[in-house]
């Protein structure tokens, strides 16, 4: 159990099938100064279980093996933005400037096809099938490895499996976008989610009351009712938070290159 300080540390999933960009979008974040986890590398450095499914040509990992790491990393990378908040003295609009850098965004982004598992944020990156048939090809990959990653994309098994997880979720088509375009349209979407997120979060500590925390102390205790649980590694809001931010919110966000307008997310 961990207890939710504000501003909020957002972990949020890049995911898609295979062969949707997920490893070479997450470089061109990185390069650029986000956070990423890159889970199948983590994977191999915890030295976490991974069996082989020589059938389907897939490793089977220890999730909870995976999940007790990602949160001992996740809490390290929080700590680390903790402390960089509270050397300064920032009012709301000054941090949430501060965060538009995205060395000093507070957000781990877990780039892999099974992040979503991990958060209750997620941006599902999508590809036409024919597309993606092209580049599994180009891979190697067996041909019944390629038909299912394929299908699975036609039949939206990784969006499904988003909208089962997380409370929010992100569509991004990049079927005839360039690699850097779709870079560009997960920067736009993590930027109006943590603004939005910090700000939902910030009216809804101002409508309940006493202790409101300010941005000075870091870490302060949110008051009553806002605990934030941990459940299994994935972070969960808890009763009356979980609500209003579900009642004014869509699961699903489909993006469309300029034409979302971030600003109705917010109260
Ligand atoms: N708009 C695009 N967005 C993401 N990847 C793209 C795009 N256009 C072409 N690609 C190519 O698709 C491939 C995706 O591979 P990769 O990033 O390894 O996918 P994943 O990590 O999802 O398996 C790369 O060769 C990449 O250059």
């Amino acid at each position: 159990m961990c207890i939710h300080s504000f501003p909020p540390f957002l972990t949020v999933a890049l995911t898609g099938t295979p062969g949707t960009g997920k490893t070479q979008v997450s470089k061109l974040l990185e390069k650029d100064g986000y956070s990423v986890l890159h889970l199948t590398e983590f994977i191999a450095e915890c030295n976490i279980s991974v069996e082989r499914d020589v059938e389907r040509d897939c490793n089977i990992v220890d999730m909870d093996a995976l999940e007790e790491a990602v949160l001992s990393f996740q809490n390290k990378i929080r700590g680390g933005f903790e402390r960089k908040i509270k050397e300064h003295n920032f009012s709301d609009e000054a941090f949430l400037q501060f965060t538009r850098d995205p060395k000093n965004l507070p957000m781990l982004i877990i780039e892999s096809h099974m992040a979503h598992c991990l958060c209750d944020l997620a941006v599902v990156l999508r590809s036409h099938p024919t597309v993606l048939k092209e580049r599994l090809d180009a891979r190697g990959y067996s041909e019944r490895k390629v038909h299912e990653n394929v299908m699975s994309e036609a039949i939206d098994v990784v969006l499904c499996d988003c909208y089962d997880y997380c409370r929010r979720v992100y569509e991004i088509d990049n079927s005839s976008l360039k690699l850097s375009e779709t870079a560009d349209c997960v920067k736009e979407i993590v930027h109006a989610l943590y603004e939005d997120e910090f700000l939902k979060f910030r009216s809804y500590l101002s409508k309940n009351g006493e202790n409101i925390p300010d941005l000075t102390g870091g870490g302060t205790e949110p008051p009553s009712g806002l605990t934030v649980v941990e459940e299994e590694g994935v972070v969960i809001y808890e009763s009356d938070y979980d609500d209003a931010m579900d009642e004014t919110h869509p699961v699903l966000i489909k993006y469309v290159p300029g034409k979302n307008d971030w600003s109705n997310l917010v109260d």
